[in-house]
C-alpha cells in the first residue's frame, strides 16, 4: 500500500487502524454513508477488475460503491480470487462526531455464503491440508451448508482424487509448505499431482501454529458442542484435526463470529469409494467437458435434477462413489420405483420443483445473514411437504421409498407460524419492512396504523394548504436527506404565506417546512422506527422457531435431495431406455448394447445431427472379467469409434456404481475399486512437462495403483513418442497388466499399433477386438461396431481425405504406403533430380517368450 499521508483526518486515521489489523491481501470496503468507499491500492485494484471510476481526495485514490449494489461488485471480486473486508458503521451517525466502524465480515471465495456469490447447483467447499510422513490430511467444509469432513491417507495419491472432484474454491496451506513439499519424502509424482491440485487454485496461508492437532482437536469439539469426537468415530490425535481446526479458525476469522452451523464431522475414506484420479475426471468429461463446460460433462447428461440441493448431492455423490453394495442397490432399486409408477413420479418431480434451498438458507440464518425472503423459502418447502408424502405414500407400503417418507418432517407448527407470521410477498431486505402480516401482532398493527394515519394527515394537508394558498401545483414531498416538504414552483412564489420557512432553493422552485410539518414528521418517523423494530423483534423470533427446529429442517432437506435425484434419474432413465444393472462382488463387466451416454444425447441434438447425417448411436457389447476376457485389445481405423467405446465402458461403470440406471439393454458390474485411464494427449507445458511426459506420468499412475478390482482404460498409448519407443512401451505395458498368471484389473486397450494384436497367441487373457468399418470404391463407411478380432489395417489415408487433404497429399501417401507395405524400404522421390528418401523400416514382431522386444 502507499505510505499515509502525513496528515490525516480522524476518518481516514480509522481507516488505517482498521487496514493495520487486516492481512495484506485484503481489499477494505469502509462504509461511508450510503457507500463503501476503497482507497489506494485496494481502489486502483477493484477499480480495475469492476470497472469502477478511481477518483483522488486530496492525494488519496479512492473508488466508491453505492452500499446496495455492493453485492454486484463483490461478486466480481470474488470471481477474481480477491479477499473483501467489510468495514461497517458500528453505531447511527451523529453530527459532528466520528462514527465508531468496525469489520462485519471478511468474505474470501471460501467463505462466501451469500446466494449470488454461490453456484445454486453446485457445493462450495474450503479445504485445508497438511503433508507429513505419515501421508496427506485434508479437511473440508462447505459453510453454506455445515457439511464438515477430514480424512487421510498414507498415500497422497488416493486423497487426490476426491479432492480434486471436489474442487474447493480456497485452500488453506501452511506459510511455505508449497516449497517444503517439493523436498517431502514421498513418491515424486504424488508430490507433482499434489501441486498440480494446489497451485490453480486460490491458496492463503495461515502459520503452522494453526495447524496442530491438539489444538485442533480442541477448536473443532468447540464448535460442535461436543466433548470428544468419539460420536463420530474419530481418535482425538486424527491427523486431519490439524487442517480442521485451522479451517474452524480461519471460518472464525471471517465470519467474524463463530460459524453456527457446524453440527457433525465426518470422515471420508478413500478405501470405501470407487476412485477416480485427477487424469480420469477430466478425460472422462464426469464433471466438466474438454472445453471446460459443464455442457457435454457426464454430470449435465445424467442431471434430471428440480432443486439445487439434488444438484449439489449428485454432484457428491459423483465425486465418491460409494463402494457400499448395499447402499448402490438401495438407490438403484428406488430409481426402479419411481420409474414403474409414472404417474406419481410426474407429481412428485412437480411438488419437488416448488421446494427451496433448505441448507443453504439454514447455513445463512446460523450465520447471520437473514432477510425475510430466506424464511419464505421455509415456509414454502414446509407447504409441500403433506403432498411430497402423500405421494410417496401412493407408491404403498412395502415400497422402499417409505423409509425415506419416514425421514420427512412436516413440523406443522413451524408451518402454521410461518404462515400465519409471514407475508405473501416478502422483501429481500429486512430494513424495508413490511413482511409481516397484518393481524399477526395486534401492536405491529397499531404501529402501522399510526402511520397510515399520518399519511393520511399529510394528504390532508396537501390539499388544505392548496386551498388555503390557491397554488394548485403545491405538493408536499419526501426525501431520505431532506424528510417532508412543501414544493412550491417559481411562478407561484409570490403566493407563499409568511409562515412557511424556506429551507433549499432548487432549479423549478423552492422547498419550505411549516412548524405543523415538522411535528407531524417526527411523529410518522417514530410511528415508523417504532413498527420496523417490532417487525424486526418478530422476525428475531421466527428465525429463532426455526433454528429451534434446524435439526429436523436439515434432515428433511437431505432426504428431499435424495429424491431429487432419485426421481431425476428415472426420468433419465426413461427418456433414455436405460437398463437397471445388476451389481455383485464378482470380477466380471458384461454391458449388452452399451451406450455412451453423453455421446448418445449429443446425436439426438438437432443442431449435432445436422453435421453429421445420423442421429443414432450404435450400441455395442462388451465382456470382461478379471481371471478370463481381463484385456481387451481395440484396433481399428481412426474416427471408427474406438475411443467412443471405451470410455462408454468406463461411464457405465462408473453410473452403476454411483446408483444411476444405465444405457444398455442389460449390464453387470463386478464392484470395481478404481477406474483409471489415460485417454488423448494433453500438454502440462506451464509445468514444463511435454505431452509425452503427461502421458508416462499417468500411465505410471495406473501401473502402480492399479488391483484386481479396477477398471483400467487406455487409448493411445505411447503415442506421444517415435513409433519404436511408442510400441516398445506400450507393449510392456500390456504385459505389465497380464503379468499375473492368475488375474489383473479389467483393461480396455485401444491402439493404432496392429502388431500388438500378435499378442494374443501369448497372453491368454488377452482378447482382440476391432471397430468395423466397410470399405466401398475406396472409400469408408464407419458402421461403429465393436466385433471380435484384430482390425486388418489402419485406413488413415481414406479418413485423411474425409478430413479434406489435398487429392495430390492423398495421391503420394498412397504411393508410399504401397512401396512400405510391399516392404520395399526405399521411395521415389516426385523429383528425379533429389536423392532417394529411405523412410523406417515397416515393424513386423514376432515375439517370443521371454525376449520379445528384442525383435523390434
Ligand atoms: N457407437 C457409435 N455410434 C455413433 N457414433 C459414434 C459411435 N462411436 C463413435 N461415434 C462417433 O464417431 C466419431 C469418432 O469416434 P472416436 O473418436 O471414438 O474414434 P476413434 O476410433 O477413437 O478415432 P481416432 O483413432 O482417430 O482417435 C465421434 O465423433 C463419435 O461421436
Amino acid at each position: 500500500m502507499s505510505s499515509a499521508p502525513e496528515k490525516l483526518t480522524p476518518m481516514m486515521q480509522q481507516y488505517f487502524e482498521v487496514k493495520r489489523g487486516l492481512p495484506k491481501d485484503i481489499i477494505l470496503m469502509f462504509r461511508l454513508g450510503d457507500f463503501y468507499e476503497m482507497f489506494h491500492d485496494d481502489a486502483a485494484t477493484a477499480s480495475k477488475i469492476c470497472g469502477l471510476t478511481l477518483t483522488k481526495r486530496g492525494e488519496t485514490p479512492m473508488a466508491g460503491i453505492p452500499h446496495h449494489a455492493a453485492d454486484n461488485y463483490i461478486t466480481k471480486l470474488l470471481a477474481a480470487g480477491k479477499k473483501i473486508a467489510i468495514c461497517d458503521q458500528a453505531e447511527p451517525a451523529k453530527a459532528g462526531k466520528l462514527v465508531r466502524r468496525a469489520v462485519t465480515r471478511i468474505l474470501s471465495p471460501g467463505t462466501t455464503l451469500a446466494a449470488n456469490q454461490l453456484d445454486a447447483q453446485r457445493n462450495h467447499y474450503l479445504c485445508a491440508l497438511t503433508l507429513d510422513k505419515a501421508g496427506l490430511h485434508a479437511a473440508w467444509l462447505d459453510l453454506s451448508t455445515g457439511e464438515f469432513r477430514v480424512a487421510t491417507d498414507a498415500r497422497p495419491e488416493n486423497l487426490l482424487p476426491v479432492l480434486t472432484a471436489l474442487d474447493p474454491a480456497e485452500l488453506i496451506l501452511i506459510e511455505g509448505d508449497l516449497e517444503r513439499w517439493k523436498t517431502a519424502p514421498h513418491d515424486q509424482s504424488a508430490i507433482h499431482a499434489l501441486h498440480a491440485f494446489c497451485e490453480p487454485r486460490l491458496c492463503t496461508d495461515l502459520p503452522g501454529y494453526h495447524f496442530e492437532t491438539a489444538e485442533g482437536l480442541r477448536t473443532v469439539t468447540t464448535i460442535l458442542g461436543v466433548l470428544n469426537l468419539q460420536g463420530f468415530g474419530l481418535a482425538h490425535d486424527h491427523p486431519a484435526l490439524g487442517p480442521a481446526g485451522a479451517l474452524v479458525h480461519y471460518a472464525t476469522e471471517n465470519l467474524c463470529a463463530k460459524p453456527e452451523n457446524l453440527r457433525s464431522l465426518q470422515e471420508y475414506r478413500s478405501a470405501r469409494t470407487l476412485l477416480l484420479d485427477p487424469a480420469t475426471l477430466r478425460n472422462l468429461e464426469i464433471f466438466q467437458s474438454s472445453r471446460g463446460t459443464r455442457d457435454g460433462s457426464l454430470l449435465s447428461a445424467i442431471n434430471r435434477t428440480g432443486t439445487a440441493a439434488g444438484a449439489r448431492l449428485l454432484e457428491r455423490w459423483l465425486a465418491a462413489p460409494t463402494l457400499d453394495l448395499a447402499e448402490i442397490q438401495r438407490r438403484s432399486a428406488l430409481v426402479g420405483e419411481l420409474l414403474a409408477d409414472p404417474l406419481h413420479l410426474g407429481e412428485l418431480r412437480e411438488w419437488l420443483d416448488n421446494v427451496r434451498d433448505i441448507p443453504r438458507i439454514l447455513g445463512r440464518l446460523q450465520n447471520r445473514l437473514r432477510n425475510p425472503r430466506e424464511l419464505g423459502g421455509i415456509r414454502d418447502t414446509l407447504s409441500q411437504l403433506p403432498a411430497i408424502r402423500a405421494t410417496l405414500s401412493a407408491f404403498g407400503p412395502n415400497s422402499q421409498l417409505s423409509s425415506l417418507n419416514s425421514q420427512l418432517e412436516e413440523l406443522p407448527s413451524l408451518l402454521q407460524l410461518l404462515t400465519s407470521a409471514l407475508a405473501d410477498a416478502l422483501p429481500n431486505d429486512l430494513a424495508d419492512g413490511n413482511y409481516i402480516r397484518a393481524g399477526h401482532c395486534p401492536e405491529l398493527d397499531r404501529l402501522r396504523s399510526l402511520t397510515t394515519d399520518n399519511k393520511t394527515w399529510l394528504s390532508d394537508l396537501e390539499r388544505g394548504e392548496q386551498e388555503r394558498t390557491g397554488i394548485r401545483s403545491l405538493k408536499i414531498k419526501f426525501t431520505n436527506n431532506f424528510g417532508y416538504y412543501i414544493e412550491i414552483t417559481k411562478a407561484n412564489l409570490h403566493l407563499v404565506p409568511p409562515d412557511y420557512i424556506r429551507r433549499q432553493t432548487t432549479v423549478n422552485g423552492e422547498r419550505y417546512v411549516t412548524e405543523d410539518l415538522r411535528t407531524k414528521e417526527k411523529e410518522i418517523f417514530h410511528a415508523e422506527e417504532n413498527a420496523l423494530a417490532r417487525e424486526q423483534a418478530l422476525f428475531a423470533a421466527l428465525v429463532a422457531a426455526v433454528l429451534d427446529e434446524s435439526i429436523a429442517l436439515a434432515r428433511t432437506a437431505d432426504t428431499l435431495a435424495e429424491l431429487d435425484v432419485l426421481a431425476g434419474w428415472s426420468v433419465l432413465a426413461r427418456e433414455w431406455d436405460y437398463c437397471q444393472p445388476v451389481l455383485d462382488e464378482g470380477d466380471t463387466l458384461e454391458i449388452i448394447e452399451g451406450r455412451h451416454p453423453v455421446v448418445e444425447q449429443m446425436l439426438k441434438d438437432p443442431a449435432v445431427a445436422a453435421g453429421r447425417g445420423t442421429t443414432s448411436f450404435v450400441p455395442n457389447d462388451t465382456l470382461l472379467s478379471s481371471t478370463d476376457a481381463q484385456l481387451a485389445l481395440i484396433t481399428g481405423p481412426n474416427m471408427a469409434g474406438k475411443s467412443t467405446y471405451i470410455r462408454q465402458v468406463a461411464l457405465i461403470t462408473l453410473l452403476a456404481q454411483v446408483g444411476c440406471w444405465t444405457p444398455a439393454k442389460t449390464c453387470r458390474v463386478g464392484l470395481v475399486d478404481r477406474i483409471f485411464s489415460r485417454v488423448g494427449a494433453s500438454d502440462d507445458l506451464a509445468r514444463g512437462n511435454s505431452t509425452f511426459m503427461v502421458e508416462m506420468n499417468e500411465t505410471a499412475n495406473i501401473l502402480n495403483n492399479a488391483t484386481d478390482r479396477s477398471l483400467i482404460i487406455l487409448d493411445e498409448i505411447g503415442r506421444g513418442t517415435s513409433t519404436y519407443d511408442g510400441l516398445s512401451i506400450a507393449w510392456a505395458v500390456v504385459e505389465h497388466l497380464h503379468r499375473d498368471p492368475e488375474r489383473g484389473p479389467r483393461t480396455l486397450f485401444a491402439t493404432h499399433y496392429q502388431e500388438l494384436t500378435q499378442l494374443e497367441k501369448h497372453l491368454a487373457r488377452l482378447r482382440n477386438f476391432s471397430v468395423a468399418v466397410k470399405e466401398w470404391n475406396d472409400e469408408i463407411v464407419f458402421v461403429r461396431r465393436v466385433i471380435p478380432g484384430a482390425a486388418d489395417r489402419s485406413y488413415g489415408i481414406q479418413v485423411a481425405r474425409l478430413a479434406g487433404l489435398p487429392i495430390t497429399v492423398i495421391d503420394r501417401a498412397k504411393v508410399i504406403l504401397q512401396k512400405l507395405e510391399s516392404d520395399d524400404t526405399s521411395v521415389e522421390l516426385p523429383s528425379a533430380a533429389t536423392p532417394k528418401a529411405r523412410p523406417k523400416k515397416k515393424i513386423t514382431v514376432t515375439p517370443e517368450d521371454n525376449a520379445q522386444l528384442n525383435l523390434l
